[in-house]
C-alpha cells in the first residue's frame, strides 16, 4: 500500500502534510516520533478509520486488515478459544477448534483454552490478540504499541512470538513503537516522523534476510536512529 502526498488537519491544525510512504509488500515496518506526531493517525489512515484531507491513500481492495491495539481488547464473557473463533466467525472463515488450539499452544496458552480474560496475565492476553490478529492472515496488519504496557521480559517474549507467527504467512507489516531497540529487532524498515506540524521522515533499510543474531541496521544507521529519536542526545 501506499502513501501519496497525504495531508491531515484536525481543526486548524495540520497533522500531517503531504507524507508519501509506499510500505513494501510482506516486510514490518515500524513507525517511530515524539508523542502527538500522528503516528495513530497514519494507522487509522491506512485501516480506512480517517480519511486524508487531501492526498491518496491506495491499497488493494481486497486486502484483508488485521488491527491490534495496545490493550488487548479481548471479549470477557469469552473463553479463549471463543474470542479466537469468534474473529474467524465473523470473517465466514471455516477453521476447526482443534487448529486453533494449535495456535493458541504455539503461543504458550494450551493450558488456557477454555479461560477467560480476566484469568490471564496482560501478557497472555496480549498473546490472544496477537493469535487472534494473525490467524485471519490479513494482507496488512496494523499495530499501535501492541506491546507498551508488558514488562521488559514480557516483552521480548512477545516479539520473538510476533516474529514466529509473521514468518508463517508474512502479511505487511505496519507497527507503532516508541522502543527503538523494538524497532531495530523487528523491522524491515524504521521510519521516523520528525518535524512539528508538517511531517518528516528517515527512512532506514534492514539489510535483507538476514539471520536474527546478525546486525540487521548499520552502525551508522543505528547512530542516526538514537539522534532522532531522542532528540540528539548522547548514543
Ligand atoms: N479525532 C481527533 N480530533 C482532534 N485531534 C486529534 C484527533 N485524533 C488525534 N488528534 C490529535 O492529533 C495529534 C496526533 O495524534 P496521534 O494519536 O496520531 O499521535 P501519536 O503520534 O500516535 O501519539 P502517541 O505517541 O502519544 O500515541 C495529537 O495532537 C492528537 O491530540
Amino acid at each position: 500500500m501506499r502513501f501519496e502526498q497525504v495531508t491531515k488537519h484536525y481543526g486548524n491544525r495540520t497533522i500531517m502534510s503531504e507524507l508519501s510512504l509506499e510500505l513494501h509488500e510482506g516486510q514490518i515496518t515500524c513507525i517511530m516520533g515524539s508523542s502527538g506526531i500522528g503516528k495513530t493517525t497514519l494507522l487509522r489512515m491506512a485501516a480506512g478509520l480517517e480519511l486524508p484531507d487531501s492526498g491518496i491513500i491506495e491499497r488493494r481492495s481486497d486486502m484483508r486488515i488485521g488491527y491490534v491495539f495496545q490493550e488487548p481488547r479481548l471479549l470477557p464473557w469469552k473463553t479463549v478459544l471463543d474470542n479466537v473463533r469468534w474473529v474467524l466467525d465473523d470473517r465466514k472463515r471455516a477453521i476447526r477448534d482443534e487448529d486453533i488450539a494449535v495456535w493458541l499452544t504455539e503461543a504458550g496458552l494450551a493450558h488456557a483454552l477454555t479461560s477467560y480474560p480476566d484469568q490471564l496475565s496482560g501478557g497472555m492476553k496480549q498473546r490472544v490478540s496477537l493469535i487472534r490478529a494473525f490467524i485471519a492472515n490479513p494482507g496488512l496488519l496494523l499495530m499501535d504499541e501492541p506491546f507498551q504496557s508488558l514488562d521488559a521480559a514480557t516483552r521480548l517474549d512477545m516479539q520473538k512470538l510476533l516474529l514466529r507467527l509473521w514468518h508463517k504467512n508474512k502479511p505487511t507489516v505496519l507497527l507503532v513503537t516508541h522502543d527503538l531497540d523494538e524497532a531495530l529487532a523487528l523491522g524491515s524498515r524504521i521510519v521516523v516522523l520528525t518535524g512539528a506540524g508538517s511531517l518528516a521522515m528517515d527512512i532506514f533499510h534492514a539489510a535483507a534476510d538476514v539471520g536474527a543474531d546478525t546486525m540487521r541496521f548499520t552502525a551508522d544507521d543505528i547512530v542516526k536512529l538514537h539522534k532522532l529519536v531522542n532528540g540528539h542526545q548522547s548514543t
